[in-house]
């Protein structure tokens, strides 16, 4: 179902590490801003990199049967609201994607509640299975959120997306993203357990009892990735791993979110090895669970703020950090355009006293 991952362009990334080298700054004194203008560069095999045209989120919105049996702070009705106010504008992610340029799109994967038909499309069911007691999906209706994902990575990439976020939104989403970074880690329960939308203690022992219900059978299936997304994720989060993994095979760069995204891009690693060269974490989530991924991704967050709502919102906060590492890489002057001496002058400029210490002139 997925080809193979092609990494980063490799010359692409000689010239973009050469020409930081030749940008008026002292060499390095951009830190990580030179590696991500780096990355981007290898991304679009190009240096210069060219400023991004068209970021573009897609929120995947899926209800879990799990969220029925206490592990949210709020009700599963939520999801399907919350798709009319991404539709409206009025979410965290529109915002945040309107100040940084990008735009939202969103797909009604498994909301247990109908919505337009202009969002559900590619629905495959309404809320999947609740994986405490039952598989999320069947064979049939992994095929299809598999299927849905990858065609919907397609679409934005044919579109025109030149870097692509991937959100969630689903009331109790939070549980099968801990039970897969579980099954994937070899965490315990308490380990990944968070406090998702902000559950209290009563809540939180509910949870870490359906995650460890769930990892029971999950860990059965831990090295088959489908079969994982099967029994333990859902369709939304199954079709946000097949999002992530085309979006790789197609040479898209993605800013990855907090942990239902994180959750989603280790199972696509698996599904498709060295997608994660495509792949940068926009953030650190407070979810336990999310500190666990990055580091088995052994990626590093750009941003550290506390954030923990999804939806995209913490990539969509990166993203202004990633166009200005690209656009100092493509814009600023070398030192030979502006005229300004690079550090080997300064040997002109020194002279040397009798014990061969260096001054200034
Ligand atoms: C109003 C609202 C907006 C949200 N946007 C994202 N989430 C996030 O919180 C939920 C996951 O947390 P848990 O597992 O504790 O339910 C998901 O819907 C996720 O997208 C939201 C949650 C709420 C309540
Ligand atoms: O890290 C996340 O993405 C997250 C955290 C809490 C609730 N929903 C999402």
């Amino acid at each position: 179902m997925f080809s193979n991952v092609s990494p980063p362009d490799e010359s692409a990334k000689q010239d973009a590490l050469a020409r930081q080298d030749r940008l008026t700054k002292p060499a390095g004194a951009l830190g990580r801003l030179e590696e991500l203008g780096v990355w981007v560069a290898s991304c679009q095999g190009v240096c210069p990199p060219k400023p991004f045209t068209r970021p573009r989120v897609v929120v995947f919105a899926g209800d879990h049967g799990v969220a029925a049996h206490g592990v949210s702070a709020y009700p599963p009705e939520v999801t399907a609201q919350m798709v009319g106010n991404f539709l409206a504008g009025g979410a965290a992610v529109n915002v945040l994607a309107a100040t940084a340029g990008a735009t939202v799109r969103v797909v009604d994967m498994s909301v247990a509640a109908d919505t337009s038909a202009e969002v559900s499309k590619s629905k495959v069911r309404s809320g999947s299975g609740s994986i405490d007691r039952e598989d999320a999906l069947t064979e049939d209706e992994l095929t299809k959120a598999l299927e849905a994902g990858k065609a919907i990575a397609d679409e934005e990439v044919d579109a025109g997306a030149d870097l692509l976020v991937a959100g969630d939104m689903g009331i109790g989403n939070t549980t099968p993203a801990a039970v897969l970074v579980a099954a994937l880690t070899g965490a315990e329960p308490v380990a990944v357990v968070g406090r998702g939308t902000g559950i209290d203690d009563q809540t939180w022992m509910r949870k870490t009892a359906a995650i460890r219900d769930a990892l029971r059978r999950a860990r059965k299936v831990s090295a088959d990735p489908k079969q994982l997304l099967r029994t333990a994720a859902g369709a939304d989060i199954a079709a946000m791993a097949a999002f992530l993994a085309q979006a790789a095979i197609r040479k898209t760069p993605v800013i990855l979110d907090g942990v239902v995204s994180g959750a989603a891009a280790l199972v696509a690693e698996e599904l498709a090895p060295g997608a994660k060269m495509w792949w940068v974490a926009g953030h650190r989530s407070t979810e336990p669970a999310h500190k666990l991924t990055l580091e088995q991704l052994n990626l590093e967050p750009i941003l550290d703020m506390g954030m923990r709502l999804g939806e995209g919102s913490g990539a969509v906060t990166a993203l202004p950090i990633v166009a200005m590492a690209t656009r100092i890489l493509a814009e600023m002057a070398t030192f030979d355009d502006a005229g300004v001496s690079t550090a080997t002058d300064t040997a002109d400029t020194t002279t040397t006293d009798d014990a061969g210490v260096s001054t200034a002139e």
